[in-house]
C-alpha cells in the first residue's frame, strides 16, 4: 500500500480529505482524535486545533468510535443521529500489522433525506434498466449459474447435457421458485440453437383472453399490419412457454397444430407460415394428473413430455443450501456494494433449519434482504423475517425417537420464545407452565 501512496505529499493528501465531499475523522486506539476536516468541524462548530487531541466522544455526540476500536467490526451505512438529524456513517478499525491502531470514520449523506432521495434516484434507474432488459433480452444462464451438487441436481444436469443439442421439447416440472427457468436456460444455451433467440412466453402471466395474440400474433384489420407472436419471434430458437398448465384448451388444440405442421396460422392472417421452434416447458404442477382430471388435452401432453425434469423443492435437497447460501451472499454484498458479510452461526442455523417454501427463489429474497438489513460485518438473526426465525414443525428430523424430537421441539420452542419476548412471566404464562418450570427448561437447553 505505501509504495502507492509514496507519490503523494503529504499536502496533497490533506487536500484530498479536506475536499472529498465527506466528513472525515480519525483517531487513534484511545478514541483521542488525531485528525477531523475542516467541513466537519464547521458542522460540528468547534475549532479544529480544539478537537485534535481530545476524546471524540467530546466532540461528536453519540458517536461509537470507541466500539468499532473494542469489536474491530467495521459499521458501514450506519445511521447516526447528530445535531438533530440522521446522517449515514462509515467507521473503520485502523488495523496495522494485526493490531488495531485507531479507526477512521466518514460521513457518506448528511442526513436521511439526501440520503433518501439517492437512494429511490438508484432504485428507480435499476427498475428502468430491469425493465428494459425483460423487455429486450433475457438473462443468460448456463449450467455452471445452477448452484448445487445434490445428487438430483447433478442428474438433472447430466440429462440436459445428452437431451440439449437435441430438438427435443422438455417438459421441466417442480414448485414455484426451484429454478425451472434457469435449466430452461441452459438447455438453449447448450443446444445448437444458442445463437438464435430464446423467446418465453408466461401463460399465467398474460390474461387468457390476450394469450392467443401474444403466442400467435395478431392482425390488426385498420391497418392491415400483423404482429408477430411469441411463437414466430422463436423461429429458429427455442420457445419456453412457462406455467403451460395455464394455457386455455382452445389454445392447446391451437398450439398443438403448430407443433405438429410446423407452420403458424393466425386467426386473421391469410397464410400459413412456415416456423421452426423447439419447445420448452414449464408447470409447477403435475401436467399427467391435469390430463387425468381433464384439463390438459392429453395429445398435447405426449407431445411435449418426452423428456420431464422433475426439479425437487429445496427441503428435499439441503444438501444443496450451503452452496447456494455462500453464493447469494456473496452475490448480493457485492451488488449492495459492501465489504465483507458473514452469517452469525445462529442465523445459518436458522437458515438451514427452515424447509423453504418458496424454495431457491425465497432463499434468494431472505439473504438479499439481511444484506441490505445488516448493521455490520455479521448478518445476527435479527435480520431474518419473522417466518423464517419461527421455523416450521416440517423442518424437524422426523427419524429419530419419538422422545427425542419431543425434546427438540420443546427446545426449539422455548428459545424462539426467548428471542421475541424477553419477559420470562409472559412466555411461561403463555405456555402454561410455571415460572420456575421455565428457567429449569431453559437451564437444562443452556438457552
Ligand atoms: N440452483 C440454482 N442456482 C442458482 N440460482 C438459482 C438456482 N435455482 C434457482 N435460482 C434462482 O432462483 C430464482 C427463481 O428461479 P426460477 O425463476 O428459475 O424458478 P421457477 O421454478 O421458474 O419459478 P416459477 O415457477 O415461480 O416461475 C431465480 O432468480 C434463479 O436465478
Amino acid at each position: 500500500m505505501e509504495t502507492f501512496l509514496k507519490n503523494l505529499s503529504i499536502s496533497v493528501l490533506a487536500e484530498i480529505l479536506e475536499n472529498a465531499f465527506q466528513w472525515f475523522v480519525v483517531v487513534d486506539e484511545f478514541s483521542n482524535i488525531l485528525y477531523i476536516n475542516e467541513e466537519y468541524c464547521r458542522f460540528l462548530e468547534v475549532e479544529r486545533k480544539e478537537a485534535i487531541g481530545k476524546p471524540v466522544a467530546e466532540v461528536i455526540e453519540n458517536t461509537k468510535m470507541h466500539e468499532v476500536i473494542k469489536s474491530g467490526i467495521a459499521h458501514i451505512a450506519s445511521p447516526h443521529y447528530i445535531k438533530g438529524t440522521y446522517m449515514l456513517a462509515n467507521r473503520v478499525p485502523l488495523v496495522v500489522e494485526g493490531k488495531i491502531v485507531g479507526a477512521f470514520g466518514s460521513v457518506i449523506f448528511r442526513d436521511m433525506s439526501d440520503w433518501k432521495k439517492l437512494s429511490s434516484h438508484v432504485r428507480t434507474t435499476m427498475e428502468r434498466i430491469q425493465l428494459n432488459m425483460e423487455d429486450n433480452s433475457y438473462k443468460d444462464y448456463y449450467l455452471g449459474d445452477i448452484k448445487g451438487t445434490s445428487a438430483a441436481v447433478r442428474k438433472i444436469k447430466e440429462t440436459i447435457e445428452i437431451i440439449a443439442p437435441s430438438d427435443i421439447p422438455v417438459l421441466i416440472e417442480g414448485e414455484s421458485g426451484t429454478g425451472k427457468e434457469i435449466f430452461a436456460h441452459s438447455i438453449h444455451q447448450l443446444s445448437e440453437r444458442s445463437n438464435e433467440p430464446f423467446v418465453k412466453v408466461n401463460c399465467a402471466a398474460v390474461p387468457p383472453e390476450l394469450l392467443e395474440e401474444e403466442l400467435f400474433g395478431k392482425y390488426d384489420l385498420a391497418t392491415g399490419k400483423f404482429s408477430r407472436g411469441r411463437y414466430k419471434q422463436a423461429d429458429k430458437g427455442t420457445l419456453f412457454i412457462d406455467e403451460i398448465s395455464a394455457l386455455p384448451l382452445t389454445l392447446q388444440a391451437k398450439l398443438l397444430r403448430a407443433l405438429q405442421d410446423g407452420t403458424v396460422f393466425t386467426a386473421h392472417a391469410e397464410k400459413e407460415e412456415q416456423v421452426d421452434v423447439r419447445i420448452l416447458a414449464s408447470s409447477n404442477v403435475s401436467l399427467a394428473n391435469l390430463v387425468e382430471e381433464k384439463k390438459f388435452r392429453e395429445d398435447l401432453f405426449y407431445r411435449i413430455q418426452a423428456v420431464t425434469l422433475q426439479i425437487p423443492p429445496l427441503r428435499e435437497r439441503l444438501e444443496d443450501l450451503d452452496e447456494l447460501l455462500n453464493y447469494f451472499l456473496q452475490k448480493f454484498v457485492v451488488q449492495a456494494g459492501r465489504r465483507k458479510i458473514v452469517l452469525a452461526t445462529k442465523t445459518r442455523e436458522i437458515l438451514q433449519s427452515y424447509h423453504w417454501p418458496g424454495n431457491v427463489r425465497e432463499l434468494q429474497n431472505v439473504l438479499q434482504a439481511a444484506v441490505y438489513l445488516a448493521e455490520n460485518d455479521i448478518i445476527e438473526p435479527s435480520a431474518l423475517p419473522i417466518q423464517v426465525k419461527k421455523r416450521n414443525a416440517l423442518s424437524f428430523n422426523t427419524n429419530g425417537k419419538l422422545e427425542d424430537i419431543l425434546i427438540e421441539v420443546e427446545r426449539r420452542v422455548i428459545q424462539d420464545l426467548l428471542e421475541s419476548q424477553s419477559n420470562k412471566a409472559t412466555i411461561a404464562k403463555q405456555l402454561g407452565i410455571s415460572r420456575s418450570t421455565l428457567y429449569e427448561k431453559i437451564k437444562k437447553y443452556n438457552l
